[in-house]
């Protein structure tokens, strides 16, 4: 065999040069590449690291990048990439498919375990990062509590309270100082303070005048990005970074005990009061809400009590702040719109049969607002705050379009690229249109799986309600006030994480308005 075989390698050694062999190997690599590229729809797939080197190329428009793959690939397109391990799956806007995964064969397209060991440390088994019964208890119970008249009441009258003797008094301030603010850092101070006393019924105090850092908000936000990283790298370098207690795992470590600690003495502090008490009648927050429904089954135990909070605060964080700074953005942008806002706020205030100097708007009036929820959905739509979601395959399956999705797979939905789909939204999909939302003069709802900004089916946003309210009364008394500048000269930009922040924050002057004179802008 030996004597076979070394007169063939020793040709080879003597005829064929070692760059020779690099290029051979590297042909049949492109050449597959190409024959893939041929054969199926998206981006190309890179020899060994498949979509990694085109998703590094465009990491900066990653967004965008996304929207135009998938015109070009009809909608969906499957990939695959080796970054220290395999992953694989597709990417659609396909609402028919997005509609299979969040409805028909809910189970089979679960968060997951990928998602789920990411976010265990930090959000432990509380509902956003729950699945089966163990999400189903914690929906349950939060549905029944967030839809009760008690909490609705709650929340407008915190709500109304936070605006008007908060976030109005700062605005104030800067306005007689003729400077100017990072429009989208208060609106994130707001919304903190704002869903934190909703869970805990406790403020943070994060929008004070002098908008102090709050150990408790610097962590919380700490904690979540630390634990994004985790997505970015591969589980073999996080993991023992996290044993040997390094780096960012070190200090992921430290700022999770600091949210911990707060949330832990919250509930037991709650816990208490309602020992003291005999009951927690006097308190709507979610908190004490499911400690007095849960009195006599004790299904609650502290630590699901604190896991629960935590999770609604991350959930209910950031989503609201960032879309009202998108919308501030577009209303500049776009004079007309806001005009009609003002008439229709202006109209409003003129029905009301009594005059007061400091307009407070009532949930009736807000509810009457149907042009400014329009804007607010409309801007949301191209500004989505969750810009992209995905889910894990249980089980294989093929979605309606004809996708085949392997056990293990994730597919990912980009809502942001689902509203610049001329397919799903027509032609001028990439226009700011309220208009689209209004037919016969009031607001009309669109299918959910056409407009998944709040998720859709079974885990469909269940914040849905509040986070309209809190945005309403918030546009509506600025918008009342004020005539919002928007700072020349500064870069409008997306950042790329799964929040869709503005990259360098909204600089704004606030003009005061004549509120006689509503209609001159
Ligand atoms: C404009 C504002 C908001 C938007 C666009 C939004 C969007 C979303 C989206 C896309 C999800 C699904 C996330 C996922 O499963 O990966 C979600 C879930 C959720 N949201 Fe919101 N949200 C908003 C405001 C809020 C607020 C203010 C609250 C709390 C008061 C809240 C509470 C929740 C909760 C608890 C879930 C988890 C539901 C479940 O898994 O069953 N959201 N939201």
């Amino acid at each position: 065999m030996l004597q076979a075989i070394y007169p063939l390698w020793k040709y080879v050694a003597e005829h064929v040069a070692f760059a020779d062999i690099a290029m051979g190997i590297m042909l049949v690599f492109i050449s597959r590449a190409a024959i893939q590229r041929l054969t199926s729809h998206g981006p190309f797939l890179w020899p060994v690291f498949g979509i990694i080197p085109t998703i590094f190329m465009n990491m900066n428009r990653i967004y965008d990048w996304a929207t135009d793959e998938l015109a070009r690939s009809g909608g969906t397109f499957e990939y695959r990439g080796m970054w220290f391990g395999r992953a694989y799956g597709a990417i659609t806007v396909d609402p028919a498919n997005i509609e299979y995964m969040l409805k028909t064969r809910f189970t089979n397209f679960p968060k997951g375990k990928y998602y789920r060991e990411r976010f265990a440390d930090f959000l432990g088994a509380g509902i956003f990062n729950a699945d089966d019964e163990v999400w189903k208890d914690q929906r349950r119970a939060a549905t029944a509590e967030m839809h009760s008249s008690r909490f609705a009441e709650y929340s407008a009258r915190t709500i109304r309270e936070l605006v008007h003797d908060k976030l109005l008094r700062i605005l104030e301030k800067v306005a007689e100082s003729k400077g100017c603010v990072d429009l989208q850092d208060v609106f994130l101070r707001f919304t903190f303070d704002n869903i934190c006393t909703a869970a805990f019924g406790v403020d943070p105090g994060c929008l004070a005048v002098d908008l102090p850092e709050v150990p408790f908000a610097k962590a919380f936000e700490q904690a979540t990005e630390l634990t994004l990283f985790r997505f970015t790298v591969p589980p073999f370098v996080w993991k023992p970074m996290k044993v040997l207690n390094v780096g960012s795992e070190k200090q992921l470590k430290v700022v999770i005990r600091t949210v911990h600690e707060f949330a832990e003495k919250t509930v037991s502090d709650r816990r208490a009061d309602f020992r003291k008490l005999n009951g927690l009648n006097e308190r709507s927050d979610l908190l004490s809400r499911l400690m007095q429904a849960d009195d006599l089954k004790s299904r609650f135990s502290d630590t699901f009590l604190k896991d629960f909070c935590i999770s609604f605060i991350l959930a209910g964080r950031d989503t609201s702040s960032v879309a009202l700074a998108w919308f501030f953005w577009l209303l500049h942008t776009h004079p007309t719109v806001e005009n009609r806002i003002l008439d229709e706020i202006n109209k409003i205030v003129k029905q009301r049969t009594t005059k007061t100097d400091n307009v407070v708007f009532s949930v009736d009036e807000l509810k009457k607002m149907e042009y400014l929820q329009a804007a607010l959905s409309e801007s949301l739509r191209l500004y989505p705050s969750v810009p992209v979601d995905f889910k894990e395959v249980i089980e294989d399956d093929v979605l309606p379009d004809g996708t085949y999705v392997k056990k293990g797979a994730r597919v990912i939905y980009s809502i942001y690229s689902m509203a610049r789909t001329e397919s799903i939204w027509g032609k001028d999909c990439r226009e700011f249109r309220p208009e689209r939302w209004i037919k016969d003069g009031f607001f009309m709802s669109e299918n959910q799986y056409k407009y998944a900004v709040f998720n859709a089916g079974p885990r469909l946003c269940i914040g849905k309600k509040f986070a309209y309210m809190q945005m309403k009364m918030v546009a509506a008394n600025i918008l009342l006030r004020y005539h919002v500048v928007v700072v020349a000269g500064q870069e409008i930009a997306p950042k790329m994480t799964t929040t869709l922040y503005m990259k360098n924050g909204l600089k704004v002057r606030f003009k005061p308005r004549d509120i006689e004179g509503l209609n001159s802008i």
